[in-house]
């Protein structure tokens, strides 16, 4: 069966369109629904194989970015969400959508106080170019499976540094498989600003649930996903499909295995 994804709106995200062409594109069929209509009742989260909650400014950035529509989707959704994460549906959380998982208490998921943040780039810039990232070949990840060579995403924000408690709460991360994805060199190696665009610890890029099933990314897979979308798309060898679009189909894969 042709997974259906529910990718959120609300005010301020603008990345909705991009990520329903790259779940067509990845054999899925996909559904633009505000938040408001999940709130109401309107449409039910547990109808849909998969969730995405797409890159943006939602509600502005006030409070932080991703703040204002995490409390709304944890005072209005935290039950659906929970129970669709327990389901093992997977959910991926695209840079806007990656602050409001981590700020919503979804991302990393451990038990506790919030071991996990993202605050202003180093460099107190909007930061905004293509870089390379690597999958931790020990991460549970369901959505950078098979991904081994490093692949080339764009960023585009202002608030991705990934900051962490403590050595501790990093250390549970690495040994729990839940880095999902670095910030590397295009061989691989490893990167200082501007390669890695925030000065995030351990140039962590991506983050993802101890099941594997919710990825938070600050890149942008969804604009990586035609080979048209690459900057150097003209003046370098023909590209099948972009970068971003096996994560995509990762999911979709994993979505009908369900
Ligand atoms: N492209 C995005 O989703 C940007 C996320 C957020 N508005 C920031 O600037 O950090």
């Amino acid at each position: 069966m042709t997974p259906n994804v529910l990718i959120l709106r609300a005010p301020g995200i603008n990345r909705d369109a991009d990520a329903a062409l790259a779940c067509e594109l990845a054999g899925a069929t996909a559904e633009r629904v505000h938040v408001n209509r999940v709130a109401e009742g309107a449409v039910r989260l547990r109808d849909y194989a998969m969730l995405i909650i797409p890159g943006g400014f939602s509600y502005g950035d006030h409070l932080g970015a991703g703040k204002l529509l995490a409390v709304d989707l944890a005072h209005r959704l935290g039950d659906q969400i929970r129970d669709f994460v327990a389901d093992g549906r997977p959910v991926i959380g695209i840079c806007n959508g990656f602050q409001v998982l981590v700020k919503a208490g979804v991302l990393p998921g451990d038990a506790g106080a919030p071991s996990v943040t993202l605050t202003e780039n180093c460099s107190a810039r909007f930061e905004c170019r293509w870089v390379h990232l690597q999958a931790d070949p020990q991460s549970r990840c369901i959505f950078t499976r098979g991904i081994e060579l490093p692949i080339e995403i764009p960023i585009a924000h202002g608030e991705g540094r990934i900051a962490v408690s403590d050595d501790a709460a990093l250390e549970r991360l690495r040994a729990g498989g839940q880095v999902a994805l670095r910030y590397v060199a295009e061989d691989g190696g490893v990167v200082e600003y501007p390669a890695n665009p925030n000065g995030s610890l351990d140039n962590i890029a991506g983050l993802c649930n101890p099941q594997g099933n919710v990825l938070g990314l600050m890149p942008h897979p969804e604009n990586a996903v035609l080979p048209q979308q690459h900057p150097r798309w003209t003046r370098e060898p023909w590209r099948i499909a972009g970068d971003g679009l096996a994560l995509f189909q990762n999911a979709v894969a994993y979505a009908k295995s369900l």
